[in-house]
């Protein structure tokens, strides 16, 4: 332990360990061993160790919050830190149903429960959260360290617009419960905070009516125009249109691998051209919840939607689904992964925030980083409206193009297996994708949303007008600069040089 004298010095508690998946995470690129581990068994536990450490000769040491460790650059790690287990928090579920016309119903949920969990959970009571994220094996606290964000995005917002309230151990050790209304500086800076004020201990999350069932639809295009023309018209049917995705369909082995959720028969055979004039094509996912009631026929309603859309001659697919089975359909898409050794692989994922005013370019400049012929895994892109995220929380935005109510997410969600990509290829690949991020937001304003900066500098870039008030908020709520080191945000300027 190099600044840890002896785990006496934290008294009751129990120090641990260091083990292989505290310095590691999905993207299988960083790998920071800490100097020990916590599994609390209580907030009190957390409350206990921030306090020993803010305010003794250890406050060089950092802590991070691990939720189920599915960063992709480190960013849960603390290189001779603590990491802090968060799901060995004892799991707390408890759902308040509230029948009132204006009343809203909720869920408290420890904040190491996976989302799994909490849907599975508020199902028996007939109920369901309202904003998701594709993947449900992350945490509570994990998304809303970031933001949170999948096909109920355009109608609801990210996941942290969609918390009345949260239980926040600070950097100061201090338990706090805040809300818009309470203690709201600290509530608005942990929602997308990045785990730099303060670890969140329990959530209040929204819950709305489950649906018995869902329509589930796919429709390919051939152009990419009219592709986010459709997107954008089913983002503006927020009455009609439950969810809205869409995904780039390079090769045989994206449209392979991007089917194994979908229960349906897809008979399109594209052509992909030749290697010198490769032909891409786009599809549409979008689906509409079907609460199997008598004067609503789901099956019309998609009829309707469907007329005004243009996509490609028959290329229109449809199935119906459990709710359960929608929003856990990534599930499917993991087994067949782990069967084939193409999980635990590298991750260099990119996501990006892009101003409806360059998704265009974006898409060119994309194609002159990206081969079709040789891309491993899915690149997603959808709308977003900008007026579902709340300003006053940590998340980045761009701001370029912010009078435009449209944005776009781009997820490049690249593959590498260690048996074709060895350590030189992977290096050569971060470096090449880092440098598209940085023209991308030189360019075209986008921002990087999970993403890893390699310095304060670009930091400080990345949250433009909104820095000052992030280093304002980090030297309030962790001013002794323990948590998060894995973002590489922040260093204690009292050990900057050592
Ligand atoms: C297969 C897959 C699919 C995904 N799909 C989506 C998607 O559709 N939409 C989306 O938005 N994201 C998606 N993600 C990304 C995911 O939201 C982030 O990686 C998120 O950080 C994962 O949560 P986690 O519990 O694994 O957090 P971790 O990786 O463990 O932690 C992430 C960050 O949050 C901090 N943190 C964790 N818990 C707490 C806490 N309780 N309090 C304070 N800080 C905390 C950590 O210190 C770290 O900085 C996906 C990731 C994977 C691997």
């Amino acid at each position: 332990y190099k600044f840890i004298q002896s785990p006496m010095d934290f008294g009751p508690l129990n120090l641990l360990q260091t083990t292989y998946e505290s310095s590691r995470d999905f993207g299988r690129i960083v790998f920071n061993t800490p100097a020990a581990v916590l599994r609390p068994q209580s907030k009190t536990d957390i409350s206990l160790l921030l306090s020993s450490l803010s305010t003794s000769s250890l406050s060089r040491v950092t802590v991070s919050a691990r939720g189920a460790g599915h960063s992709i650059h480190g960013q849960a790690q603390a290189v001779d830190g603590i990491v802090v287990e968060m799901e060995s928090l004892p799991l707390e579920m408890e759902i308040h149903r509230r029948e009132g016309e204006n009343e809203i119903s909720f869920m408290d949920v420890s904040s190491g429960a996976l989302w799994i969990e909490v849907l599975k959970e508020s199902l028996k009571f007939g109920m369901a959260p309202r904003s998701w994220t594709d993947y449900l094996h992350l945490t509570v606290g994990g998304t809303l360290s970031n933001a949170g964000i999948s096909g109920q995005t355009f109608k609801f917002g990210p996941q942290i617009s969609n918390v009345l309230q949260l239980e926040v151990v600070t950097g100061q050790g201090e338990f706090v419960t805040c809300s818009r209304t309470e203690n709201s500086e600290l509530f608005y800076s942990v929602l997308g905070g990045l785990g730099q004020f303060g670890i969140i201990t329990k959530a209040r999350i929204i819950l709305q009516k489950a649906p018995e069932k869902v329509k589930w639809i796919r429709a390919f295009y051939d152009d990419f125009d009219t592709f986010t023309k459709d997107q954008e018209l089913l983002v503006s049917m927020p009455d009609s249109v439950d969810y809205v995705e869409g995904f780039k369909v390079l090769n045989e082995q994206s449209l392979h691998s991007s089917s194994v959720g979908f229960p349906g028969n897809i008979g399109f055979v594209p052509d992909f051209g030749t290697k010198e004039k490769p032909k891409v094509y786009f599809c549409i996912e979008f689906a509409v919840h079907d609460y199997q009631l008598e004067h609503i026929n789901v099956d019309e309603v998609v009829r309707d939607i469907s007329r005004q859309m243009s996509y490609m001659q028959v290329q229109f697919y449809s199935v119906e689904v459990s709710y359960f089975d929608f929003l856990d359909r990534v599930s499917m898409e993991e087994i067949s992964l782990r069967r084939k050794g193409l999980w635990d692989v590298h991750h260099p994922w990119l996501n990006m925030f892009v101003p409806k005013s360059g998704i265009v370019e974006f898409k060119e400049l994309l194609m002159e980083y990206i081969s079709p012929d040789d891309f491993m895994g899915l690149i997603l892109i959808y709308p977003l409206l900008r007026d579902k995220w709340d300003g006053n929380m940590s998340a980045v935005l761009p701001e370029v193009g912010s009078t435009d109510r449209v944005m776009y997410v781009v997820g490049v969600l690249q593959s590498a297996s260690p048996d074709t990509c060895n350590h030189l290829c992977l290096h050569n690949l971060l470096q090449h994708q880092r440098s598209f991020a940085q023209t991308a937001c030189d360019r075209i304003g986008a921002k990087q949303y999970l993403g890893h900066q390699p310095s304060m500098l670009h930091w400080r870039e990345h949250f433009s007008r909104k820095w000052d008030r992030f280093a304002r908020r980090k030297s309030r709520f962790d001013p002794n600069y323990i948590l998060g080191p894995g973002q590489g945000i922040f260093t204690n300027p009292q050990f900057a040089s050592s």
